[in-house]
């Protein structure tokens, strides 16, 4: 029970990270009366423009994020990205406030030492080989000791920021220096993973609510320097192959407790069905939801996080995900193109009005239901062609 927001009974969510993921948790938030408030480190950001109310706050910085926090006394902390002052998130937990899904999860996860440590070595969930490395040096040991090819992140990034593959000992050099210097936070300790060959990669949607754990039938992806390119959903899997991820989804959320919807991400193999990573938070590739599902994974987790039932996960049809990167930098670009794009049948466009564009950068996404799986990635993928990013003259 709450009341409308701004008044003194009102539900109060602040999501921490207001890109596009967390504008779609604020809008279905708004859905079901909620008041909202988005936190970013810069002015305007997606979620931004559709909260009542935003902050600009380098969220690393512990005492900056927790007098924000404390002034707005929000009842759910809603985390949305990684790079997170998370040790204070755990004060703040035990002084009484919600954190989503709890701050445990969300330290855990913050690190990929934290999480690949407790999924490997505690809960023994198949990964590729794994070594960290602090120096130059180090990253040549574990290299030694992993093996070539392998692929060396640094611990806390997202979007493929900082990682690159190394295929030889003539890599090192490069491969070290973009972990130092292309993650979100400089200078970090490295993961250096076993390259390994899978046959697909999914991402297995897991919602933890009231009324228990749901799975949302597997969303396919294709990646690009560690950067999602398209998803596609269902994506084929044998029955065993499916049992598999999700005992793997159920023993890892499981672990990690409290509400709300987690992106179990999975290489699939011939034989085997590795854990790679997870976020307790929607997931980029699982935008296709927007299209596919009756509750897309933002409205699952806003459902979730506020203690409502799931009564069940429904597919409406095949469909896919298309990410539009800008292929320029511009704080004055435009978005050209949307009438060819929507002429294709069953295609959505979600622009998600970022202020700025980067090189590299998701400026949108492209939705399109079809017959089949495959036909939904070629719409989507022909209405992205139409969509082009442009400097303003
Ligand atoms: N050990 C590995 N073997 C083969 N491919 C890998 C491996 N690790 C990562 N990749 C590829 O790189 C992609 C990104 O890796 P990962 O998910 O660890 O990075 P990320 O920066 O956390 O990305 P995101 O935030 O988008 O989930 C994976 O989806 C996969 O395509
Ligand atoms: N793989 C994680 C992911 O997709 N996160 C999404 O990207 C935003 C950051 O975008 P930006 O780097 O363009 O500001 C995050 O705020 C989140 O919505
Ligand atoms: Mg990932």
């Amino acid at each position: 029970m709450y009341g409308p927001p701004s008044h003194p009974h009102a539900k109060r969510l602040m999501i921490l990270g207001a890109g596009e993921l967390g504008k779609e948790v604020i809008l279905e938030a708004q859905r079901l009366g909620v008041e909202t408030i988005a936190v970013d480190r810069y002015a305007n950001a997606p979620a931004m423009q559709v909260a009542h109310r935003a902050y600009i706050v380098d969220m690393r910085d512990a005492d900056a994020l927790r007098n924000v926090i404390e002034n707005e006394q929000p009842h759910l902390i809603v985390p949305e990205i990684e790079a997170i002052a998370t040790e204070m998130l755990l004060d703040l937990e035990a002084r009484g406030f919600t954190v989503i899904p709890n701050a445990r999860a969300t330290n855990l996860t913050m690190d990929r030492e934290g999480i690949r440590r407790l999924a490997a070595e505690q809960l023994h969930l198949p990964t590729a080989n794994y070594q960290f490395a602090d120096t130059r040096a180090e990253l040549e040991q574990a290299i030694a000791k992993v093996g070539l090819p392998c692929v060396v992140k640094p611990v806390m990034s997202s979007s493929g920021k900082g990682q690159s593959v190394c295929r030889t000992l003539a890599d090192v050099d490069k491969v070290w220096e973009t972990a130092q210097t292309a993650g979100r936070v400089q200078g970090q300790r490295v993961i250096v993973e076993a390259f390994i060959q899978f046959e697909s990669e999914i991402t297995v949607l897991t919602v933890r609510s009231v009324n228990g754990t749901h799975f949302c039938p597997a969303i396919g992806h294709r990646q690009e320097n560690g950067d999602y390119i398209e998803s596609w959903q269902p994506h084929p899997l044998t029955a065993v192959q499916w049992e598999k991820s999700k005992e793997i989804a159920r023993t890892i959320t499981d672990e990690l407790g409290g509400y709300g919807l987690f992106g179990v991400e999975l290489f699939i193999t011939a034989d085997t069905v590795y854990f790679s990573e997870i976020s307790p938070r929607p997931h980029d590739t699982g935008m296709v939801t927007m299209a596919t599902q009756a509750q897309s994974e933002f409205a699952l987790h806003v459902r979730a996080i506020l203690g409502l039932p799931i009564p069940e996960i429904t597919l409406l049809g095949p469909g896919a995900s298309h990410a539009i990167k800008s292929p320029i930098a511009s704080n004055n670009y435009q978005v050209d193109g949307l009438a060819a794009a929507l002429t294709i049948p069953g295609t959505d466009v979600r622009l998600f009005g970022k202020p700025e564009a980067t090189v590299g950068r998701r400026l949108a996404v492209v939705l399109s239901r079809a017959a089949t799986p495959d036909a939904a990635r070629e719409h989507a993928a022909s209405a992205a062609s139409e969509i082009r990013i442009v400097p303003s003259v």
